[in-house]
């Protein structure tokens, strides 16, 4: 259990889903969380309801008590909030753990007095259940017991890896975005099924059972991928004339294509962002 307080600047899905994680994990308690947002009082309402968290009026006083404040806002309104709050933020005092697509940690820093650490986190919604996969780049005034802190607090909602702060795009393509690759292709494979005569709670039964059965494989094996698709497809078989549609249609270079896509659209993100005014 940690013992630092925290702040969320921000109270949409991925605020939520980080404190949905941490608390079922029992990393923190509520009462050691604090959260806000710009005005929707009856979002704060609704999550105040489900977790039990603080929704302090006071928001400045919420982020300077905090120990580690995340910053979960849209990138279209990162200046706005790190001109408002990063003022508060103390070298010696806090932790900023940013969620942002798109802006770097050397962006961030501008915004706060030299010294405050400062760590870009690429989680995903999946942090809800305890299974997200993040990708942890430190910045410049960011220490190995930040560092460690922040893989602390993602480890208990999924997995974890720390790299290189230029391949946080390409977390961003993959498995940033990547749920909604995998609910996507969810909801083709139910249409399918219902077309195919199946009633729609039977088709999304199956289709969702099938995902988890596969995911499970993928992760209590730890086989190739190919080696446990070959083991299902028989030649002259059902799957190897369902495959053979994928392949013929180019299946892999459309989910390449999605992914540098996704990627390149954080890149871009990033070049907005630091091209807009500082302070
Ligand atoms: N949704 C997702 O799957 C993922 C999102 N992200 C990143 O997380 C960030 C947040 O995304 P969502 O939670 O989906 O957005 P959201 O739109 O659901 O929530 C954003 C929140 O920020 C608040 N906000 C805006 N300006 C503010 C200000 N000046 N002060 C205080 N609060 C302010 C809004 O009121 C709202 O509560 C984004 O930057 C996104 O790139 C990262 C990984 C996955
Ligand atoms: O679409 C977005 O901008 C966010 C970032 C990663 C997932 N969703």
């Amino acid at each position: 259990m940690l013992k630092q307080t925290m702040c969320f600047i921000g109270a949409g899905s991925m605020a939520e889903a980080i404190i949905a994680g941490l608390l079922e994990k029992q990393l923190t308690v509520k009462e050691n969380i604090s959260v806000f947002n710009k005005r929707d009082q009856s979002r704060l309402q609704k999550l105040r309801q489900r977790f039990g968290v603080r929704c302090p009026e006071n928001k400045g006083e919420a982020v300077t008590s905090a120990d580690i404040v995340f910053l979960a806002v849209k990138p279209k309104d990162v200046h706005d909030a790190m001109a408002q709050w990063g003022p508060y933020l103390k070298a010696r005092k806090h932790l900023l753990v940013s969620v942002v697509a798109g802006m770097t940690t050397s962006h961030l820093e501008t915004y706060v007095e030299e010294g405050v650490p400062v760590v870009r986190t690429m989680p995903n919604t999946s942090c809800t259940v305890g299974q997200s996969a993040t990708g942890v780049a430190p910045g410049r005034w960011a220490g190995e017991g930040h560092r460690r802190l922040v893989e602390q607090l993602f480890r208990s909602v999924g997995t974890v890896v720390t790299l290189e702060e230029e391949l946080l795009d390409t977390v961003t393509g993959l498995a940033g975005s990547g749920p909604a690759y995998v609910y996507y292709l969810v909801e083709a494979m139910e249409k399918a099924g219902i077309e195919a005569g199946l009633r729609p709670d039977i088709a999304r039964q199956l289709t969702v059972q099938t995902l988890h059965g596969a995911a499970e494989m993928l992760v209590k094996t730890a086989e190739e991928p190919a080696l446990l698709r070959e083991k299902i497809t028989s030649p002259g078989g059902t799957t190897s004339a369902g495959l053979e549609v994928l392949k013929s249609r180019d299946f892999t270079g459309v989910v390449r294509d999605a992914v540098f896509s996704a990627r390149n659209r954080a890149k871009q993100l990033s070049e907005e962002l630091t091209a807009s005014p500082v302070k």
